[in-house]
């Protein structure tokens, strides 16, 4: 029946203020209000359709999204939203598209990388799209070994021109060749751009500076064909129907392409007139800075997309129903459930299917909390760099690569695990699980390889462990370095489950075990004469140690969180019950880490699991008001499963009938290759 909501029972036992939690998911009462405006516009919008996408073929699937970026590019300048309004409406059309690396990656390259005299030429024109640009970093042979590039950029004197050349190519004119050393993978790049920021080595007067970076015209702007010396194109088919195959990603070859001089992006370093290279006094890593950005952009996505797939399961575990007995009858598997509920028991009360779905829940809360936090980290240190205050940026480093590691490597499984939650529907693309976990999980390979990030965390913390005792006080996420002969003795005080709630208890605990993984990696280095033969070998526990680092980060900031004022009826305790959750779930899951290191016993760690099954009854009651909180709408959600009224099985068998393949009774192909078999079997059974 329309108008009916099948989940009002279940909203109707929600224990705090659902609006203002609303507003503690948004981050403030206006992000909440321009998020509520822009996701409705969307949504009411048919423009946006985006149900198609699974059948849609590659070519109308692209063409579809170039209908809707340049859609959007319009309604952003005919309402003249705003950049914060316009990032909405990116995130809420929920399509990855050029733009992305357009707005992402490309004009954030030309701010952190270019002088301002470059920023004056190249950024009004990139600001309104009149040209479209890319960031053409990684190659056929190197992604993660950014120094290993070989495009190369020669600079020639004579005409005051770098030269572009992709390198051991031995045809530019088609893709069949080996050896061919090409850009691969850029989105925006193969089908769209006009430009690109392409990275190579700078060679001047025969000397090898490293990697640099440069603005290329790939495309004319006449007739959009490319320039002479370039070769581009689409990579083909990525993994998943509809997915990202919305991105044209690109394969580029660069044949003694000429740009002029003032190309080269010179904030960092410059080349003279004369040929000669100079180097600013910012750190070379600046080079990288454009990834920094974009990492801690990832970190704040990462609750978004596991907040839906989380939204989705958590609604549907509460309409579905499996086992028990339509008046609660014999049938019924167990006593306890018996005793709770008559009738057919909502799989979302089965406590194996809470012990998977609520830490997914509480991530989805933890990664939005981190995200805010690096958020501020990251305009902190734009802010220093502006005034040459190079100081923090080796931590920006370290938690944008360790947090996106850790958040989309959770938020990928934790993506699957929801459709695993929902059973065989969650198979179904009408369930948006398939698409969503498609599109999503390339993030754990883009923006730097999930586990070459972590190693690069887990240089940071050798490096602050080496410095112990050399007089430098570590500090901000690192501080607790500076406990570490504390953290290395001290013995967790828990005698009750209780006592698990005790936020500077918990604090210890995840500090003492990062602590000593930290300094036992160090010590077995210390045991090999050559060290970057040592990281090598213990690599794998390197990456441990940094997991570790990285949880006690979300940890502390989800703490901190609940620090501050939370106005709102029984909002500040659900929240404490879902911080709750998020760290003594990570507790059971390493529990042998904390024993191993010796700051727990097992007595402790069952007390923990104990508070934990606690606080999964907590929040049952209120786990569909938790999701209500993220404020989607069914557009944005893409499910059946999750629509937000539970009508789910009406919608799945409408959704069915309209499937292509029930255009017809009779299937395209029966008279062809059913019939002749059918009725060769005939004629054989007669025989
Ligand atoms: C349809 C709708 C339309 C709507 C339109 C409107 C739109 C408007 C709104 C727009 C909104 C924008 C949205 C944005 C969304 C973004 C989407 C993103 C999509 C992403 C696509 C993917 C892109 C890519 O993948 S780009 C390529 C990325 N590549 C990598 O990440 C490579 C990984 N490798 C590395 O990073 C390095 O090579 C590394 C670090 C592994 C090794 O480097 P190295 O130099 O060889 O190594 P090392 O010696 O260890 O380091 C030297 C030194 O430098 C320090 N370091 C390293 N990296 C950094 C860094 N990044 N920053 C600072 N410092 C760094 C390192 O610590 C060492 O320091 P010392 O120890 O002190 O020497
Ligand atoms: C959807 C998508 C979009 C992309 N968009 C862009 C873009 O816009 N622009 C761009 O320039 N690039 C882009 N990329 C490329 C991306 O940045 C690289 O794929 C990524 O950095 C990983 O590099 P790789 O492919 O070389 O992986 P590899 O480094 O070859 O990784 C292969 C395996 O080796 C392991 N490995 C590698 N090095 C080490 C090490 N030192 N120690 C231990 N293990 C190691 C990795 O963990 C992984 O398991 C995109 C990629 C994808 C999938």
């Amino acid at each position: 029946m329309a108008g009916v909501d099948y989940l009002a029972d279940e909203r109707n036992k929600a224990e705090f203020d659902v609006d203002s939690m609303k507003i503690v998911w948004a981050g403030s009462r206006h992000t909440f209000e321009v998020a509520d405006r822009i996701s409705k516009l969307v949504a009411n919008d048919p423009a946006f359709r985006k149900d198609d996408r699974p059948m849609l073929p590659r070519k109308e699937l692209f063409k579809n999204t170039l209908r809707k970026a340049a859609y959007a590019w319009k309604l952003i300048t005919e309402l003249r939203l705003s950049e914060e309004e316009a990032s909405k409406l990116r995130f809420f059309v929920d399509e990855p598209a050029y733009t992305d690396l357009h707005w992402g990656m490309f004009v954030p390259a030309l701010k952190g990388q270019c002088t301002d005299e470059q920023q004056s030429k190249w950024l009004p024109l990139a600001y309104k799209m009149q040209i479209i640009g890319c960031y053409a970093q990684t190659e056929l042979g190197h992604g993660s070994n950014v120094q290993g590039l070989e495009t190369t950029a020669t600079f020639d004197p004579q005409t005051d021109e770098f030269v572009i050349h992709s390198p051991t190519l031995t045809s530019s004119k088609c893709y069949h060749t080996v050896e061919v050393l090409c850009t691969w993978w850029p989105g925006g790049l193969g089908k769209v751009s006009t430009h690109a920021v392409v990275y190579a080595r700078l060679i001047t007067d025969g000397k090898d500076h490293g990697v640099h970076g440069f603005i290329v015209q790939l495309r004319s702007m006449e007739d959009h064909k490319p320039l002479p010396g370039i070769t581009v194109g689409d990579i083909g088919m990525k993994f998943g129907n509809g997915a990202y195959n919305t991105m044209d990603n690109g394969v580029l070859t660069l044949d003694h392409v000429r740009i002029p001089r003032d190309q080269m992006m010179m904030r960092v370093s410059q080349v003279t007139r004369e040929g000669k290279y100079k180097q600013s006094d910012v750190p070379r890593q600046l080079v990288y800075g454009t990834m920094v950005y974009v990492r801690q952009k990832i970190v704040a996505d990462a609750s978004c997309a596991l907040s839906k797939a989380v939204c989705i399961a958590t609604r549907y575990s509460a309409v579905r129903r499996q086992f028990g007995s339509q008046n609660g009858g014999p049938e019924t598997q167990s006593a306890h459930y018996r005793k709770s509920y008559t009738g057919l028991i909502q799989v979302i009360d089965y406590k194996t299917q809470q012990n998977r779905l609520f830490p997914l829940l509480a991530s989805a809360y933890a990664f939005r909390f981190v995200g805010e936090w690096l958020k501020w980290l990251y305009t902190d240190v734009t802010q220093r760099l502006a005034v040459n205050d190079f100081s923090t940026l080796p931590e920006a480093h370290a938690c944008t690569a360790g947090l996106k590691s850790l958040t989309t490597t959770a938020t990928a499984d934790g993506i699957e695990e929801c459709r695993k939650l929902c059973g065989g529907h969650g198979y179904l693309c009408t369930s948006g699980l398939p698409e969503l976990f498609a599109v999503y999980v390339p993030a754990c390979t883009y923006e730097g390889d999930n586990i070459v990030l972590l190693l690069q965390v887990a240089r940071f913390l050798m490096k602050t462990v080496s410095q112990i005792g050399s007089g430098k006080q570590p500090v901000g996420t690192i501080a607790y370095m500076g406990r570490v002969e504390h953290l290395l003795k001290s013995r967790c005080s828990v005698q009750r489950a209780e006592d698990w709630l005790n936020p500077s208890q918990v604090l210890e605990a995840f500090e003492a075990r990062a602590a000593r993984m930290s300094v036992s990696c160090a010590q077995n280095l210390s045991k090999f004469s050559n060290p970057e033969e040592g990281f090598a070998e213990l690599s794998a526990d390197l990456v441990e140690a940094a997991v570790a680092h990285c949880q006690l980060i979300v940890v502390s900031k989800f703490l901190d969180k609940l620090q501050q004022d939370i106005p709102g009826k029984g909002v500040k305790q659900l929240l404490q019950a879902v911080c709750g959750i998020y760290y003594l779930s990570l507790l059971h899951k390493h529990q042998g880490e904390f024993l191993a290191t010796s700051y727990i016993t097992p007595k402790q760690a069952a007390l923990a699991s104990d508070q934990l099954r606690a606080l999964y009854s907590k929040v049952r009651p209120n786990a569909i008001a938790l999701v209500d909180s993220f404020n989607y709408t069914d557009h944005f959600l893409g499910s059946i499963l999750g629509c937000y009224d539970g009508n789910v099985y009406p919608k799945l068998y409408e959704a069915a009938k309209k499937d292509p393949l029930n255009d017809t009774v009779v299937p395209d192909g029966y008279h062809e290759y059913l019939k002749p078999l059918l009725k060769q079997q005939l004629h054989s059974a007669k025989l």
